[in-house]
Parts: C-alpha cells; sequence; structure tokens
C-alpha cells in the first residue's frame, strides 16, 4: 500500500484524467461511493451487526495472515485496525461480526480473503444457526455458512434455491430510517466528494442534510457539478452562518470540509464546523484526512476533526501515519477511486505501509523464517556484538538475546572484562569475548580488539549500553572504515556519530543500519526533537539518502528509509513497548537477520515488523500491555 504526499497526489491525479482519460468527476463519483459504503458499514457496526439487510448475499471468510501467524486485531487488506483487540477468531480463522467476548464487550467483525467483509460467524462444521447470541442475550446477528446455507433457529442449514439475485449489498442499510447524517461541505473537491457520498446514502435510505461551510455558489468545477445534482435531487441543504444546524438530531457526521488542498489553520465557518462537529459526541467519519490534519506531516491545525473513521482515497495519506494526527484519524480504510497503482509506482516508488506482502513482493524479503532441513548454525550467520557498560549491561543482554531468537546461528558478545563473570551464565546460549574496559567501561583501544573479533563475523552490532568514554569518536570510526561487514550502530554509538564529521569518513564496502529514537535523531540531525516529530518520514528519507544509510526511525509508526529513497512505515508495535531495552531487542533482532543474509532494507523493514508484533503478542500475554518489559519481546519473537 502506497503512502504520498498531497503533491504526489495531485500529480498522479492529473495524470489520471490527462493521460488516461479519465474524467475528474468519475473520480469524485468513486470517492463518493466509496466513503457512503463505508458509512454504512459503520451504521452496521453500531448495532453489532444486528442490520440483516445484506444478509441475503453471502459474505466469505478469511485467515489473517502475518507471515505465518494469525494475527488477531489487524485488518490487514483494507482497513488499517489499530485496536490490538479489535477481534476473535475461531480455531478455522474465522472472524465474525457481532462477535462478544467473554465480558460482554463486542470485540468486531471479519474480512474474507478477497478482502470483503464476512460479516457473519460460522460454527466449526461451517453451518450457523439463525442467531448468535451475546452473553447479556442480546442477538448479535445471523450467519450463513460457506455452502450459503443458513441456519434458522441454531439448527443446522437449509440450503437455498440455486437460483439467487442480490442488490447492493454495500449501499443496502436496513434500518437506515434511522439515520440521519449532516454533510459538512468545504468548497473545494473535498467538500464535492462529500456531496458525491450524500447522494448515494440518500440511495440507501438515510436521510442526509448538506451544510455547507461557505456559499455554495463559491464551489467550482466538478464540486459545482455535485452541488447541482445534490439540489437537482432535492437534499436538503442548510448554509452554515445563514441557516441553523442541528447537530443534537443527527445520528452521525460526515467531515467533507478540508482535504489535500488546504493549508493553515481553518478559518471562519470550517473552525466553527469542526469544533461543532467535534463537540457533538457523534461518530464523525473524514473524506480523505480529518479536516485540517497535514497531509503531509500529520501536524493538526487547531481545531481539527476527531475522526472515528477516516475514508483516505487512493493511496495513504502520509500525514494519516504520523502522530499527533494518526491520533485524529480513528480507523483509517483506503478507498480505491480509479487512479491506478502503476501511476504511483512509476513516479519513483513513494513510500509504503510495511505489510508481509510489501515484505514479499516490494523488498523481496523471504519473511517464512524456514530453516533449511540440513542446516547448521553456521548456515544461519553469527552476530559480533559490542554492547554493555558497568551500568548498562543489560541492553547488551537484551539485543545479543533477541539476535539469537530472531534466528541467527551464533551470537558473540564482546563487553567490558570487568563485567564477565557476572553476566556468564545469563544466557548460557551466548559465546563472550573481552574487549579490555577493567573498570567496566569501553575505552578507546579496545578497538583492534572488536575489529579482530569482527574477523569473519557476518554482521557487527554496536551501541546498546556502550555508554561514552574519552576517544570514542576514534573508536567508532577504526570500526567504520575496517569492520568488512553490515553494521547496525545504535544508542550511544549514534551520539558519537552525531559528533563526527563522519561523511568524511572512509566510505564502507557494506551497509550501514542506523536505529535512532527521535532524540538520537535529533542529536544526528542537528534539530529539535520536536522538529524530528514534525515530519518523520520526510527527514528519515532525506537523511537515508543523503548519508548512504538505511534509517531505521523508531518510536510510534517506526519509519525505515533506505539510502536509494525508499521508506516503509510500519504499524506493528503498541504503546507498551515504550519501555527501556526495548530499542536495544530491535538491534538484536535486525543483526540476526541481516547475519542471516538478508540485504539491510529488508533486514531493517523485516525487524521492524517483527519486533512490533512480538510487541503485540507480549502485551497480551499480560494481565495490561503497561507491564510489558523487553525481555518480554523477545520471549514473544
Ligand atoms: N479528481 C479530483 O479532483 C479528486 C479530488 N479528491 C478530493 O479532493 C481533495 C482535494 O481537493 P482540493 O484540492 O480542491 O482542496 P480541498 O482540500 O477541498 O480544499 C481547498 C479549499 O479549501 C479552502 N481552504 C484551504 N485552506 C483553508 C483553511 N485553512 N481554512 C478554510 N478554508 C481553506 C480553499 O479556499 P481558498 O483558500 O482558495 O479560499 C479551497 O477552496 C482531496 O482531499 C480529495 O478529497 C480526491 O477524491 C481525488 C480525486
Ligand atoms: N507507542 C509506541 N508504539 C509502537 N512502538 C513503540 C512505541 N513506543 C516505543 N516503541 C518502540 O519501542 C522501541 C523503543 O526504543 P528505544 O527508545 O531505543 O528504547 P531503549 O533505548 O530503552 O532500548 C522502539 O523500537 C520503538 O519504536
Ligand atoms: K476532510
Amino acid at each position: 500500500m502506497y503512502i504520498v504526499t498531497a503533491q504526489d497526489m495531485r500529480e498522479l491525479d492529473r495524470q489520471t484524467i490527462e493521460r488516461l482519460g479519465i474524467p475528474a468527476v468519475a473520480l469524485m463519483e468513486n470517492a463518493g461511493r466509496a466513503i457512503a459504503e463505508e458509512i454504512i458499514k459503520l451504521c452496521r457496526r453500531r448495532f453489532g451487526g444486528a442490520d440483516t439487510s445484506a444478509a441475503w448475499t453471502l459474505g466469505t471468510s478469511r485467515t489473517v495472515q502475518d507471515g505465518g501467524a494469525r494475527q488477531p486485531g489487524r485488518t490487514e487488506a483494507g482497513a488499517l485496525d489499530r485496536s490490538p483487540d479489535g477481534g476473535a477468531y475461531s480455531p478455522g480463522g474465522t472472524r465474525g461480526d457481532g462477535v462478544y467476548g467473554p465480558d460482554g464487550t463486542w470485540v468486531g467483525r471479519v474480512y474474507g480473503p478477497d478482502g470483503a467483509w464476512a460479516g457473519r460467524v460460522y460454527g466449526p462444521d461451517g453451518t450457523w444457526g439463525d442467531g448468535v447470541y451475546g452473553p447479556d442475550g442480546a442477538w448479535a446477528g445471523r450467519v450463513y455458512g460457506p455452502d450459503g446455507t443458513q441456519g434458522t433457529g441454531g439448527g443446522p442449514g437449509i440450503k437455498r434455491p440455486g437460483f439467487t439475485v442480490s442488490g447492493d449489498a454495500a449501499l443496502t442499510l436496513g434500518r437506515a430510517g434511522a439515520e440521519h447524517w449532516l454533510v459538512l461541505v468545504g468548497k473545494g473537491n473535498n467538500g464535492g466528494d462529500g456531496i458525491a457520498a450524500a447522494r448515494h446514502l440518500r440511495e440507501a435510505g438515510i436521510a442526509v442534510t448538506l451544510v455547507y461551510a461557505a456559499a455554495p455558489e463559491s464551489l467550482a468545477g466538478e464540486a459545482a457539478l455535485q452541488r447541482d445534482a445534490a439540489a437537482a435531487m432535492g437534499l436538503p441543504a442548510v448554509v452554515y452562518g445563514r441557516d441553523r444546524v442541528d447537530f443534537a438530531a443527527c445520528s452521525g457526521i460526515l467531515d467533507a470540509l478540508l482535504g489535500t488542498g488546504s493549508a493553515g489553520a481553518p478559518r471562519g465557518a470550517y473552525a466553527e464546523l469542526i469544533a461543532a462537529a467535534n463537540g457533538s459526541g457523534k461518530p464523525v467519519v473524514s473524506a480523505d484526512i480529518p479536516s485540517r490534519l497535514d497531509a503531509d506531516t500529520g501536524q493538526t491545525h487547531k481545531p481539527c476533526i476527531h475522526a472515528a473513521v477516516t475514508v483516505c482515497l487512493a493511496f495513504l495519506k502520509r500525514g494519516l501515519l504520523q502522530y499527533p494526527g494518526a491520533g485524529n484519524a480513528g480507523q483509517v480504510v483506503v478507498r480505491s477511486i480509479g487512479i491506478p497503482a502503476a501511476l504511483a509506482r512509476e513516479g519513483g516508488g513513494p513510500a509504503s505501509l510495511l505489510t508481509p506482502e510489501v515484505l514479499r513482493t516490494r523488498l523481496q524479503g523471504d519473511v517464512s523464517r524456514r530453516r533449511s532441513p540440513e542446516g547448521h548454525k553456521g548456515t544461519y550467520g553469527h552476530v559480533l556484538l559490542a554492547a554493555g557498560s558497568l551500568s548498562m549491561s543489560g541492553a547488551g543482554l537484551l539485543a545479543a538475546r533477541a539476535a539469537l531468537r530472531a534466528g541467527c546461528g551464533l551470537v558473540t558478545w564482546a563487553l567490558p572484562s570487568m563485567l564477565l563473570p557476572y553476566v556468564i551464565g545469563a544466557a548460557p546460549e551466548l559465546m563472550l569475548a573481552a574487549a579490555g574496559g577493567e573498570n567496566g567501561t569501553w575505552s578507546a583501544g579496545t578497538a583492534a580488539e572488536v575489529l579482530r573479533l569482527s574477523t569473519g563475523r557476518d554482521v557487527t552490532a554496536v551501541g546498546p549500553g556502550l555508554g561514552r568514554f574519552p576517544g570514542d569518536q576514534e573508536w567508532l570510526r577504526a570500526l567504520w572504515e575496517g569492520i568488512d561487514a553490515p553494521m547496525v550502530i545504535d544508542a550511544d554509538a549514534l551520539n558519537m556519530l552525531a559528533d563526527s564529521d563522519y561523511s568524511s569518513w572512509t566510505s564502507r564496502r557494506h551497509p550501514v543500519i542506523l536505529t535512532p529514537h527521535p532524540g538520537e535523531m535529533a542529536r544526528l540531525a542537528g534539530i529539535s526533537t520536536a522538529e524530528v516529530q514534525r515530519d518523520r518520514i520526510g527527514l528519515a528519507l532525506a537523511y537515508a539518502r543523503e548519508h548512504g544509510v538505511t534509517l531505521v526511525l523508531k518510536g510510534a509508526h517506526t519509519v525505515v528509509a533506505t539510502p536509494e529513497g525508499e521508506a516503509y512505515v510500519n504499524i506493528t508495535g503498541h504503546p507498551g513497548m515504550g519501555t527501556g531495552g526495548a530499542g536495544d531487542v530491535l538491534t538484536g533482532i535486525i543483526a540476526g537477520l541481516l547475519a542471516q543474509g538478508l540485504n539491510a532494507a529488508q533486514a531493517a523493514a523485516f525487524g521492524v515488523y517483527l519486533h512490533g508484533l512480538a510487541g503485540e503478542r507480549a502485551a497480551r500475554q499480560r494481565h495490561d500491555p503497561s507491564a510489558l518489559i523487553a525481555g518480554d519481546i523477545i520471549e514473544a519473537l
């Protein structure tokens, strides 16, 4: 899934319209339909799947895969469901709508292999009874078996006749009459998308009222065409500031005020409508992006819409992945509107969301972690780790153990000799090597020993728990220039780099992966942490390209950027991972993957993805995610 800037989007739009000859209004129609469909899904979800109108077409079920393991909580194909506890799976991997957890709370819905909503729950034998009831006795919806049979009263299925007719299930809502949506319309194309959606909602029997932020006469182009079509259909419309808008009476709000063409803080009526929508307590669905979120950086202007769902059109916008904006977007659903992905590829490969599919296809990585039947420890590579000091020996231990759990064959951990007796036995699988440092700290003179130890090793990782010491920049330079294998550089070793003019060092034959958290990134780039966070994707891309390194900019939605100008944004992981040592674990994982032969981009991307997944898994095993500690991530790998 591609991630684009507003400028990329305008260019892709232009090419679709000019090169392919697809009229702009056709794209807007597609956008409107997609938004309406997502609103209808939201309406169904709100009633726990009790809506039966679409049930007469059969959904399919799918198993959500994450590189081999089933992954509850992430709907991969369309929706970025960030709730780690979003779904319940049957042993067969199917999940239904209206599924209730043991505590009586609704746990979510299921998507089929084609990305279509499966809608209902299947029993282990493939049949389903007429009603599924939650623990509180409320009816949770009806279920069809994979063969199209539907049971009654919990009994086995009744075969339906061979001839069936189905309607437009995606635009059908059984209890549509109970809904009334306000559609907030800006004067640009975002507003045009909203009006097109309103027409489709109306067709589905949902009452809509258009609320124009500006005089309707100010709309131009395709948006004006939509305005006229809506008027010709008799859609009720009011103008904010002139007519009364009753937020209390509506059941939901479509935010089509401002999209990728907007800039700065919202003005006048726009600001008032955004504040009123946020304060209404009603679910808000945003068209493309929440109004006044910066589509490129994720910065939010005041006020900015807080959406329950964002229906992002064509391609994922960068700002939807970057905080704070990501926190305003709710569930993000990316919907096609007829702009071919091939155009995005031609345009030089923008950033991608890090999914198993992207790992396999764009990065061409083997994410199976398969072992060869005739493999042995030598097959899977040897990591040398230079890490740990008296007050931070645990950082080295975490990184070393994580490398082993990532599957590499051997790990040698070089550490100050004074610490050696204390860590012997802490992880018996490790090999230990003393590298100077009688007082438990590193010294510049240990460079020669680390270089000697690196000979014949597949990768060297330096940094976790290293500390700073006199002459450390020259120490790192010696390793940089002398180690004839890929390197992973983390923690204090990054601070050494930040204090050095390392672009003047002899360039390396083998790749370097830097894994800074935002504070370390700030030092590397010579800017403030706030500036780093302002545009993480843009900064990572620029830094990786300029310095010829693979950069892993850590933090929520870690960005991996390559020297060739590609970026990957990861969405596995969760806030429980904000705990000391979690980054050391990542360093170990990436080094372990490099040792097994993955290239720098593959190891960084797959490492970040796995690290997040393991963190999610580990958190589920705790009573509360905040109890997670870094070692748990290793155990969950
Ligand atoms: N084929 C297509 O066309 C496709 C279009 N698509 C859709 O179009 C959207 C982009 O549309 P867009 O470029 O028209 O810009 P948009 O976001 O509606 O806003 C511009 C308007 O807002 C105004 N305005 C700006 N800043 C403001 C502020 N701070 N406070 C208040 N007002 C402000 C500005 O007014 P002005 O400053 O000119 O007075 C101008 O009138 C995109 O997000 C997607 O939804 C997609 O479906 C793909 C196909
Ligand atoms: N909110 C979050 N969501 C996802 N991942 C997170 C979150 N907070 C922290 N992490 C991950 O945890 C790790 C923390 O690394 P770092 O700050 O270097 O910790 P340490 O230096 O203690 O090892 C990073 O990989 C980061 O991406
Ligand atoms: K919007």
